[in-house]
């Protein structure tokens, strides 16, 4: 599944419009309660069924938790919500709309989107050009304007307010003073952070992030998780994989339990923490 968590840069779209950073206060245009609605999602390879009939909801503005032992199914849940793989059954719906067996580009372009390793093609660009290469599709736009008379100075307006879009994303995480740096003299921490930042420049109502911690040194992880918590109060939604159950029971609201492809519980952290079905299921009770 190497190809489909790293995907090409043009396979990220964007819905930047307007092009002011006015998004970190009032870019969120979800209505929905749940914006992200699934229901009896399935999808097997070969012999074996990875996700099994997984229905959930996730409420808008909220940080909610996705865990589940290993080979649960949250890895091809996430594929299967983000386009990355088609369901053999269910359906994905996304702010009202069925958004089941689109294309990532089609879903981003909604607003969902997911966070991806900088691949290694991009480690030899600076922090700066993987930002200016987030937003391809409104830049495809703008070359196609460029060759349309009359249009020019809209071309070069509209580049100037993604730069500064672009420099505004890059101040929010705190990784402008490295926007000259190559992303793959980062450490493991700084790339998650341009990972999320990438994200964030396609103007997403929800993001999807799976592990965004692993590697992350502590003082970091703070940081990335500090930004995470002001993005949700801004009306950001989020819906996170990870192993770290201390890091998910502290910071979630809300935790959905997979274990062999279903929805075993979900809950309050307090709520899951105390389940038997989640301690049985984890075989250890390592909750
Ligand atoms: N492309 C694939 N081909 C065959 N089997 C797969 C494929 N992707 C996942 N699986 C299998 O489906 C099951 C669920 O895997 P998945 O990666 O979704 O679980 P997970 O909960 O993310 O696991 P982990 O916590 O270990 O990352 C596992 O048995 C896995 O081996």
């Amino acid at each position: 599944m190497s190809d489909a968590s790293n995907p090409p840069v043009d396979e990220v779209a964007t819905k930047v419009d307007d092009g002011a950073l006015g998004a970190f206060a009032s870019g969120v245009d979800t209505t929905e309660e749940f914006p992200l609605q699934v229901e009896g999602l399935r999808k097997s390879f070969g012999g074996i069924t990875a996700v099994d009939g997984a229905s959930f909801e996730v409420e808008a503005g909220t940080l909610t938790g996705l865990i589940g032992p290993n080979g649960a199914g949250k890895s091809t849940t996430f594929n299967l919500i983000t386009g990355m793989l088609k369901p053999d059954a269910g359906t994905v719906t996304f702010n009202g709309e069925d958004i089941t067996g689109l294309e990532p580009h089609e879903i981003a372009n909604r607003g969902m989107v997911r966070t991806f390793q900088i691949a290694r093609e991009l480690s030899e660009m600076t922090v700066l050009e993987n930002m200016m290469l987030a937003p391809k599709h409104q830049r495809g736009e703008a070359l196609w304007r460029s060759v349309t008379p009359g249009v020019r100075d809209d071309v070069r307006e509209q580049e100037e307010e993604l730069l500064e879009r672009v420099w505004e994303v890059l101040d929010f995480f705190d990784i402008d003073h490295i926007a000259h740096e190559y992303a793959g003299n980062l450490s493991g921490g700084q790339r998650k952070l341009l990972e999320m930042a990438r994200a964030l420049l396609t103007d997403p109502d929800m993001l999807l992030l799976d592990e965004p911690f692993a590697g992350v040194n502590p003082t970091l992880e703070k940081k990335l998780l500090e930004h995470i918590h002001e993005l949700r109060e801004q009306g950001y939604t989020f819906l996170l994989v990870e192993h770290d159950m201390d890091l998910i029971m502290n910071n979630c609201e809300h935790v959905i339990v997979l274990h062999q492809g279903q929805v075993l519980t979900e809950g309050t952290p307090d709520d899951i923490r105390s389940n038997e079905e989640v301690i049985e299921a984890y075989l250890g009770g390592n909750v």
